[in-house]
């Protein structure tokens, strides 16, 4: 397996400025004492294998989009560090991508401009640039939308206008915050659809943020599953299903799909209930 992206003993911890310090109890149960750090990521050990699809799910507030933050080099680790093909992370690049939940399109520009608009900076010619924004445009689907400005299209639209953006700039990771959390569900399966496709023809590693359990398992190669704050991995489901060929309907009806779709959930169950009670004590000291 090579290594596309490592995370070794990584924690973050953000400072609480201004605010409350929260009430914590230390890894032995002492305490509580009060606390001016939040720790949203503990220790975690990570490594995402090239071209694999990766989902993570946890808890609200469990620092899924803090690992997400610090793969992108968004922000840094407190301890350990992270490796992308083998070199440390020390900010974001060109070799990853990254889709958020909000399309954030540059509404003044069309489809093609927005796509393009991740080239600018790459140095490539403009003709090529044009070339490279049409065929991602291509890529996810909407061919002779590109003139079309963001509100002229719709939500699902928007989303793959983002996605081809952020996979035209050539990254080796697409990192990708709950991407499809603000679609309906017609567009948001029509989307997983595309997604995977792209994925099959990209070979693309993809690290995917969710909090549907059916998502996850529709999508992921493995499955991490953090525990309530802070983050720690709980564990790793692999998921083996044969999706070469099959439509997600038929995915969706495998037995298989329903015991991994069970299994997770249980997993995340007590997180759940956990990081609930946590927040309850918080609000309350
Ligand atoms: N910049 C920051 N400053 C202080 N605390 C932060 C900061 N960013 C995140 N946190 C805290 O770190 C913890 C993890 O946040 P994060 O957004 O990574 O969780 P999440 O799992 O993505 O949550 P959700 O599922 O609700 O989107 C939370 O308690 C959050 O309040």
């Amino acid at each position: 397996m090579t290594a596309r992206i490592e995370l070794r003993g990584v924690t973050k911890r953000f400072a609480l400025r201004g605010r409350r310090p929260l009430r914590t109890r230390d890894a032995r149960g002492r305490g509580p004492r009060p606390d001016h750090t939040v720790t949203a990521l503990d220790t975690v050990d990570l490594t995402v294998a090239d071209g694999e699809f990766l989902v993570v799910v946890g808890p609200s507030g469990c620092g899924k989009s803090t690992l997400l933050d610090l793969v992108g080099g968004l922000t840094t680790p407190t301890e350990g560090e992270i490796l992308l093909n083998g070199a440390p992370v020390t900010g974001p690049g060109t070799d990853r991508g990254i889709v958020f939940q909000q399309y954030a399109l540059l509404p003044w520009r069309t489809a093609l401009g927005n796509i393009e608009f991740g080239l600018e900076t790459t140095g490539l010619p403009r003709r090529e640039r044009a070339a490279r924004a049409r065929d991602h445009l291509d890529l996810v689907g909407l061919t002779g939308f590109g003139d079309r400005h963001p509100h002229e299209l719709s939500g699902g639209m928007k989303q793959r206008v983002a996605i081809a953006r952020s996979l035209a700039a050539g990254p080796d990771v697409l990192l990708m915050d709950e991407p499809f959390a603000a679609l309906d569900a017609q567009t948001r399966e029509g989307l997983q659809e595309e997604l995977l496709r792209i994925h099959r023809r990209t070979g693309r590693t993809i690290v995917f943020i969710t909090h549907g359990i059916d998502e996850a398992v529709l999508l992921g190669d493995r499955v991490v599953v953090l525990t309530h704050r802070p983050g720690r991995i709980k564990e790793i489901v692999p998921v083996e299903l044969d999706r070469e060929g099959t439509d997600a309907a038929s995915l969706r009806s495998d037995p298989e799909f329903t015991r991994l779709t069970h299994r997770i959930r249980e997993l995340l169950h007590d997180e759940v209930a956990l990081a609930r009670a946590r927040e309850r004590e918080e609000l309350a000291a």
